[in-house]
């Protein structure tokens, strides 16, 4: 399986919408993370698993990991979870996806793509359109996390969020992670290999103000 797709390619201009919530949760009024760039979905599995008080959507770029994860959904009593293929920067083009913005409680972008070659930045999942859409739309004390182990793109993904105004970065310890979509500090697969190999993780949290 292709490791990495080009997200500014015109196959991911097309976006699927995203059922309304009572569609695809058993209680839609739960509160609601996002996490971008899902791979797999096994950390959703293993989340929606544990937190049956959340509901969690898991957008991914290569279909075929989607294709996959909703196969696994058939076999499984997740009714707390839905993954959705697509490009992330492209998402909330489709009118009925904006309308989930407002309903997001939390966001998780966690080790995307680092893109190392500075031509291929604009490939970065995290954009100023992006963030954009997300400061204009995400409701008051909605969050946003990022983890990543590479410096130069968690300086870039600090960056884009900072220059939004209606985003303050939170002290790590200001946050109440026993309230938070992971309260157990499930790990992602990409963590677990930082971690086994020592490397650092680079981490911040944003509250939409
Ligand atoms: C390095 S992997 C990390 C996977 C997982 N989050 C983890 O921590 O183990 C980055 C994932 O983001 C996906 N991705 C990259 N750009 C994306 C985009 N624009 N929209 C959605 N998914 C994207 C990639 O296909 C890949 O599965």
């Amino acid at each position: 399986m292709r490791q990495h797709v080009n997200p500014l390619s015109k196959n991911f201009f097309e976006i699927d919408p995203i059922p309304p919530l009572n569609q695809v949760f058993e209680n839609p009024k739960l509160p609601l993370h996002l996490d971008i760039g899902c791979a797999s979905g096994e950390f959703l599995f293993e989340l929606s698993l544990k937190n049956k008080n959340w509901n969690y959507i898991g957008i991914e770029i290569r279909e075929k990991l989607v294709l996959n994860a909703n196969l696994k959904m058939k076999s499984r009593e997740n009714k707390n979870l839905y993954f959705s293929f697509g490009n992330a920067n492209n998402i909330f083009n489709q009118t009925n996806n904006k309308s989930i913005i407002n309903l997001i409680t939390s966001i998780s972008f966690n080790f995307p793509d680092p893109w190392f070659k500075k031509k291929h930045h604009k490939r970065r999942v995290i954009q100023p359109k992006l963030l954009n859409l997300l400061s204009n739309s995400m409701k008051k004390g909605s969050l946003i996390f990022i983890k990543t182990d590479v410096r130069d793109l968690f300086d870039h993904m600090e960056l884009t969020i900072s220059e939004s105004i209606k985003f303050k970065k939170i002290p790590y310890q200001d946050v109440d992670f026993c309230e938070s979509f992971n309260p157990n500090r499930i790990q992602t697969n990409r963590e677990k290999y930082v971690i086994l190999n020592q490397l650092k993780i680079y981490e911040s949290i944003y509250k939409k103000i």
